[in-house]
């Protein structure tokens, strides 16, 4: 069974706006609300691909009856702690030639709440698979993700984990699966500046000798590497028009972890993280099953190292 904890879910706030004036009265040409959040946006690809998950996390407020009401049209299991302290945020995505994003810093979860979470993990058994996505709310101790590892090791779950700084340091030593960096967050975890492929081989492969089993670095339209061991591929993205990156990066991490956990091999597993993130890329909401079918083909792997 497949797991997916986001600590902070959305409601992605898409809104398009033509001309954008800062100070001014602009009115939007079109808009949309989504429900976000890395681990969510990993369990509505993964439904897509065929494979069954259950969302767990935080929900709160309206705004998280909102996402509890869009999973169970999915037919997505949800298993979230319901918190007393706030509304579940609304991140808003502004579309005005370019895509500006505008985080909320996430709403107040007591201690029992967290406690609670960690709990709902006694139901985890050897081979299942728990994808740990997205930031921590500000509420929340910076070692919440390390409890929630600590509590998967111990049930015999493997894990992937999305997230920055820190919590992925310190997340590297429990050998997850995969992490997936992009090239920015990357550079951010060593403080440094990567201007060439060789210098993202250098510092992916610091990710694995501190413990993760697989890197990959998508690079957005520069598409990704991976790096497993001394092996080192990339992948190039397929042509298409981009609609909407938000959502790129997650779909990437189902497609990948989904074809693994369904027993397909590694190459298979980084061409369809690939095509996942660019079918993505390419659609308004999230990829579509056929989208990601009629681009998996067109996922050229070469090996780098
Ligand atoms: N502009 C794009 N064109 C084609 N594919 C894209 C584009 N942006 C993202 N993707 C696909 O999605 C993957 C993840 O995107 P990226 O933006 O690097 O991740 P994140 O959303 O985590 O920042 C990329 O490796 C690529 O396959
Ligand atoms: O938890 P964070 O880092 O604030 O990210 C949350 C945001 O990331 C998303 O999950 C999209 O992530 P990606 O574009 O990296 O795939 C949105 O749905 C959500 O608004």
């Amino acid at each position: 069974m497949i797991y997916t904890i986001t600590l902070n879910p959305s409601i992605d706030y898409i809104v398009e706006v033509h001309g954008l004036q800062l100070g001014e009265l602009n009115r939007m040409t079109r808009d949309l609300k989504l429900p976000g959040g890395k681990g969510i946006n990993v369990s509505r690809v993964l439904k897509r691909l065929g494979a069954d998950t259950t969302a767990m996390g935080f929900l709160g407020g309206f705004t998280g009856d909102f996402i509890e009401g869009f999973l169970r049209n999915e037919a997505i299991n949800a298993d979230f702690v319901r918190i007393g302290g706030g509304d579940t945020r609304i991140n808003i995505k502004l579309k005005h030639g370019e895509e500006t994003e505008i985080n909320g810093g996430g709403p107040a979860i007591t201690g029992e709440e967290a406690d609670a979470l960690v709990e709902k993990l006694s139901i985890l058994r050897e081979g299942d698979l728990v994808i740990l996505a997205g930031s921590l709310p500000p509420s929340l101790p910076g070692d919440f993700y390390e409890r929630l590892i600590r509590k998967c090791r111990i049930q015999g779950a493997e894990f992937v984990i999305d997230t920055t700084g820190e919590p992925l340091r310190r997340a590297l030593a429990y050998q997850p699966l995969l992490v997936k960096p992009n090239h920015h967050e990357l550079a951010e975890l060593f403080g440094v500046v990567i201007e060439t492929r060789e210098q993202l081989i250098t510092y992916g492969r610091r990710l694995l000798e501190e413990g993760a089993q697989h890197v990959l670095i998508s690079m957005a339209g520069e598409g990704a590497l991976l790096i497993r061991g001394a092996e080192v591929y990339h992948a190039n993205v397929p042509p298409g028009k981009v609609r909407n990156s938000v959502g790129a990066g997650d779909s990437m991490i189902a497609g990948f972890s989904g074809t693994l956990a369904m027993g397909g091999d590694l190459m298979d597993a980084f061409r369809a993280g690939v095509a996942s993130g660019s079918a993505t890329a390419f659609s308004e909401d999230l990829a579509e099953r056929t989208r990601i079918e009629e681009l998996r083909p067109q996922v050229l792997i070469s090996r780098v190292e």
